[in-house]
């Protein structure tokens, strides 16, 4: 080999190695392979122009250049008028006179108080591009997209862009305690390092607001839900005060989770009743604290009376009593308290299902104007597939906040690929009827139903200081869903892993083909091989990792799975129709329709509303038995065949991430395979049906996979 071409192939190699590891994100910025549109790109992009000093549009200003280096492999230069085609022009019309005499008023109006428009214009008679806001975060989330539109190869010709986003707070939710585990974390520790805050800034913290600016995330809650009280000493505040300067440039604020037991934890109170003189005071000086250190603090996010944690009715009061005593005192620093509603208990023995229903909606129009209601997308836990929550329509006056699960608890946790896009899109178009039909989930969070002017969705984070964030490569795309989804609801999943398809891997047609596939098949997939037909909380108690159908040992008894499938020698299902626990009652009529009666049930979530007969017909014209068993065959099957895709894609993937999903892809297989032993085995203790011949038959038995402790994967 000459030396020339060895020197070029080391160049290469290195240039390949480099982030390689998953760090960038969706950020790459990678040459555009494209070559003729490389050569339009070039043509129609020849000059910067930024106006307004600010940290943010410091932030516009350096994307732009490291972006469009990145993508058209060529320096862009900086300039302040508009002397030849193809100048990119980014600023308010505040600070830029290029923008403010451009005639823009009007798409700028659309795009209100956070959006943008990014337009083709001709000024001085160039050709140029303005990517303009009402505000410099406008501008920013402008810059990304315009970014984002050459990453993923579309035509820059002809841009008329107006967009708004349809959710006002758009959130994460760390459940990440102090000492930087993270409650369900699958991606290492908590990126947020308590211990060298305030003085050290990891460049971790800035690279995580700008991923999240990058798709419009403008909240993000640092703090589990199981709260800590120390988090609102003086000594965190200076430390939260730190991510708080560090955030703020991206269009970001910071919020806290307030522990209601906190002034007797720290404050030296004796009670923490909400209606008490010296709790109201002391929260008020709290809150007051925390504003000289972060002047924009966003506000609280409370769970309270769950699982354990204090709140409000320790003192009798109710959550709304709780609520608005937090409400009211950080109410003149114009912060929110967005109060959950995942309470369960066991003094409702009958249906947890029931619960929240149950407390909440006698409090609907009781709320303070700036609570928010934040509720989990099903009633029950964040469950591989769950039929919306009837509280979604049912607190017509009351701002319901949508609560996804980024991080994969009950889906594959940290070995599985799960595109979870359609999981939220499913509850998202879910019609609740509470206005007649076409009164979908979405319209009620994102308050255009009942014209509620505070908005949210949140998702709680899968991101851990693990080299690619997110631990499995393929969660990453999970982060960028929520965001993507938080902004603009109607987005399809198809079009949301496209994109970060093309942004992470590649735009080659042959690879987005199959790796959309893979991706829009994979939560269909694991619900298949895990939970199907209904199904649900079967997997292990308390790490909640693989399967566990036959546990029932709890003290609680809704922490078992015997009380979720409830399978006995008549069938298996939980009836929660009239003749059962009823929670179908808390549905409009309508939206019970589908799933009342058991002949009609939807399918999908037929045990998870009725009980049902071992031998009853499927539309499938199988028996349920044989139904389950095909669900939990083919679900096991195709996740093997997942394995196979991934490896037709190796020429289109770099060493290291085609490795790692290869492997992970390896150990979902094994634990499909796993699930369905265990709970076919299992189940087929109360249908004394035999698997039919044509599987392949389990080769260990079931006292084998009761057997396994945590966090043992089995030998199948
Ligand atoms: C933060 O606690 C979590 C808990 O770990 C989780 O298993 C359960 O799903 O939900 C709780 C909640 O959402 O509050």
């Amino acid at each position: 080999m000459k030396k020339h071409t060895l020197l070029i192939l080391c160049l290469c190699c290195v240039l390949i190695a480099k982030g390689e590891n998953g760090y960038d994100l969706w950020l790459r910025y990678k040459p555009v392979g494209n070559k003729t549109l490389l050569q339009s790109y070039r043509e129609n992009i020849t000059t910067i122009i930024t106006s307004g000093s600010s940290a943010t549009m410091d932030i516009v200003k350096n994307e732009l250049s490291t972006g469009l280096q990145g993508l058209l492999q060529t320096t862009i230069d900086h300039g302040a008028a508009v002397n030849r085609h193809g100048a990119i022009i980014a600023g308010t019309p505040r600070s830029s006179p290029l923008i403010s005499n451009a005639g823009i008023a009007i798409p700028l109006q659309q795009a209100g108080e956070e959006g943008f428009v990014i337009l083709s214009k001709i000024l001085n008679g160039k050709r140029c591009i303005l990517i303009s806001g009402n505000t410099e975060k406008g501008v920013l989330y402008g810059t990304f997209h315009f970014l984002r539109l050459l990453q993923t190869e579309q035509s820059i010709q002809q841009l008329n862009i107006i967009s708004a986003p349809k959710i006002r707070l758009r959130m994460l939710d760390h459940w990440d305690n102090p000492d930087r585990t993270v409650e369900r974390g699958y991606a290492g520790f908590s990126i947020w390092n308590w211990h060298t805050l305030p003085g050290y800034i990891d460049q971790r913290y800035i690279d995580y607001a700008r991923a999240n600016a990058s798709i419009g995330i403008n909240g993000t809650v640092v703090t589990n839900v199981n709260a800590n009280a120390v988090v609102l000493t003086q000594p965190y505040l200076e430390k939260v005060k730190a991510l708080a300067d560090v955030l703020r440039p991206y269009g970001i604020k910071i919020y806290l989770t307030a522990r209601f037991s906190a002034p007797m934890e720290i404050g030296g109170l004796k009670t923490a009743d909400p209606l008490d003189a010296s709790v109201q005071h002391w929260w008020q000086e709290k809150i007051k604290e925390i504003y000289t250190y972060v002047p924009d603090f966003g506000g609280f996010l409370v769970k309270a009376n769950s699982e354990g944690q204090p709140g409000p009715q320790d003192y009798k009061r109710t959550h709304a009593d709780g609520a608005n005593m937090l409400a009211d005192a950080i109410a003149p620093f114009k912060g929110i308290v967005i109060w959950r509603a995942f309470v369960y208990s066991n003094e409702n023995p009958l249906d947890r299902h029931k619960q929240a229903y149950d407390d909440f909606v006698p409090l609907d129009g009781t709320f303070r104007p700036n609570v928010l209601v934040q509720v989990k997308n099903g009633a029950i836990d964040f469950m591989p597939r769950e039929p919306f929550h009837p509280l979604f329509g049912a607190m017509p006056k009351t701002p319901l906040m949508m609560e996804f699960q980024v991080t994969q608890e009950y889906l594959g946790q940290g070995t599985s690929l799960v595109f979870l896009a359609p999981l939220f899109k499913e509850t998202l178009e879910s019609d609740t009827y509470s206005k007649g039909k076409g009164s979908t989930v979405a319209k009620v969070i994102d308050g255009s139903l009942e014209h509620h002017p505070l908005t949210g969705m949140a998702g709680v984070a899968n991101i851990g200081n693990d080299i690619n964030w997110c631990g499995h490569p393929f969660a990453q795309a999970n982060w960028y869903a929520l965001g993507r989804l938080a902004w603009d609801h109607t987005i399809s999943s198809e079009q949301i892993a496209d994109e970060w398809l093309r942004m992470t891997y590649s735009n080659n047609p042959r690879f987005l083909k199959a790796a959309s596939r893979l991706m829009l098949e994979s939560r269909d997939i694991i619900v298949q091989y895990s939970n199907p037909i209904g199904l649900h909380h079967i997997m292990g108690t308390s790490h909640h990792y693989g399967p566990a159908p036959w546990v029932n040992n709890q003290q609680r008894p809704e922490w078992n799975p015997v009380y979720y499938h409830k399978a006995d020698s008549g069938g298996i299902g939980f009836n929660r129709t009239a003749t059962g626990s009823n929670a179908l009652a808390q549905y409009q009529p309508a939206a019970r329709e589908q799933w009342e009666n058991m002949q009609t049930c939807d399918e999908k979530y037929l045990l998870w509303f009725h009980h049902v007969p071992w031998n009853f017909r499927m539309k499938s014209g199988k028996s349920l038995w044989e139904e389950l068993c095909y669900q939990y065959y083919t679900g096991a099957e195709r996740a093997g065949k997942m394995q196979d895709t991934w490896k037709s894609l190796q020429p289109f993937v770099d060493k290291q991430r085609f490795e790692q999903v290869n492997m992970l892809l390896k150990i979902q297989h094994t634990e499909a395979i796993w699930w369905r032993n265990a709970c076919i085995l299992y189940f087929q203790t109360f249908s004394k049906m035999p698997i039919p011949a044509s599987y392949e038959q389990p080769g260990k038995t079931l006292e084998y996979y009761k057997s396994l402790r945590f966090p043992f994967a089995p030998g199948i």
